[in-house]
């Protein structure tokens, strides 16, 4: 589909007030968008459906569904979005949150140094005020500007809206094969991925592998990890680790490897539960569906490949395979009605300085901000 069908389409089913999310994969060109033929608000209990899930932080809350038995599934081919040139100098967040934040950030290290906590990631929701957001505008900004990550604009008329850059896959199937990242450690991108990593960065990350790492287990086999090296994600720089495994004998569905997983020490912290309650008790917000996840589930791919090279009309090999796609939703905005909601967050660790990570939530508003105008 051409583009500005596309996106007409997209402004038809927003208007009629019907579900959609319009989404792109990381370093794909190609725009999809599911459209839901009615505003029920489904939901899934144990990821065994085919559809686009959305889900909350906290793993006791629904997780919506738009399901491809209730919707149809358009793209748009090649599209690169439309860059800003704008500095947006005018947004200034209305929150004054940075007395309240570090005082959290101090109760934070206190326990961990008082407890078995290790690591808790913190978060915020800051503030921006803007009518009349053009909302299709901005996610074609997110789309020329984050190439790198998973860009997505995800409503519901009985929800809400959200938009997003994220860095972070939570998990990636196909056929049997799976793949995770463990990401963490922030730093500000200056032109260079050469950088080196304090040992807080280092150690904090080392906690998200080996999480993954030891709770995939039951359900994988064959685990390997790459390198540590250092992402890019817009104007931060992460470090990463790649993992991946085949699944297992035992494998038993995609809700339990989802449980295994999510949240990560990469969004909540070590231990699981001692983490989350800490912050279900301190933060002083519902993170609703920042730093869930969401993403594709058991989406149907045909695949081709050519088995000789030398004659290639005559050996292409179409197989389809069932994809889960999954990321995590980090980078994002919850659009309200006359204010924008940005969440941002960072883990604290027994070596943290709560100056710095004010500061880290402060830089890691700015990857939206910076498509807002
Ligand atoms: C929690 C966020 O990001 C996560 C926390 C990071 C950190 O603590 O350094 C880095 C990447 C993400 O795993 C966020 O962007 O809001």
């Amino acid at each position: 589909m051409h583009h500005d069908d596309f996106f007409e389409s997209l402004n038809a089913q927003f208007q009629d007030a019907l579900p959609f999310v319009a989404y792109r994969t990381p370093n794909e060109n190609q725009v999809n968008a599911v459209f839901q033929h009615d505003d029920t608000l489904y939901e899934t209990k144990d990821l065994s459906e085919s559809g686009f899930v959305f889900a909350p932080f906290d793993d006791a809350s629904k997780m919506v569904l738009m399901p491809l038995a209730a919707s149809d599934l358009e793209c748009c081919d090649a599209f690169e979005g439309t860059a800003s040139e704008q500095v947006n100098s005018e947004l200034v967040s209305t929150s004054n949150q940075k007395i309240a934040y570090i005082e959290t950030i101090k109760k934070a290290i206190s326990a961990i140094a008082q407890t078995d906590l290790k690591k808790v990631v913190l978060s915020r929701p800051d503030y921006v005020t803007k009518d009349n957001l053009e909302v299709f505008e901005v996610f074609k900004r997110l789309l020329a500007t984050y190439k790198t990550a998973f860009v997505y604009c995800w409503y519901h008329p009985k929800i809400g809206l959200w938009l997003g850059a994220t860095p972070e896959t939570l998990l990636k199937i196909e056929g049997q094969r799976m793949s995770t990242m463990a990401l963490a450690g922030t730093q500000v991108y200056k032109g260079t991925t050469e950088v080196s990593w304090g040992t807080k960065e280092a150690q904090e990350q080392q906690f998200v592998t080996d999480y993954i790492v030891s709770n995939l287990d039951a359900e994988v086999e064959h685990v390997s990890t790459s390198e540590r090296r250092t992402v890019r994600a817009g104007g931060l720089l992460h470090l990463q680790t790649q993992i991946s495994a085949r699944l297992g004998k035992d494998y038993s569905g995609l809700l339990h490897i989802v449980r295994a997983l999510h949240p990560t020490p990469a969004v909540c912290g070590l231990p699981k539960a001692e983490a989350k309650a800490f912050i279900l008790e301190h933060e002083g917000y519902n993170r609703e569906y920042y730093s869930g996840f969401m993403g594709e589930l058991h989406f149907k791919k045909r695949q081709t490949r050519n088995t000789n090279r030398r004659n290639v009309e005559n050996n292409v090999y179409a197989t389809v395979k069932t994809v889960s796609n999954l990321y995590v939703n980090l980078r994002c905005m919850q659009v309200l009605p006359s204010k924008i909601a940005l969440y941002v967050g960072g883990g604290i660790t027994k070596d943290s300085n709560p100056e710095a990570e004010w500061e880290e939530t402060v830089s890691k508003t700015s990857t939206m901000k910076k498509v807002l105008f």
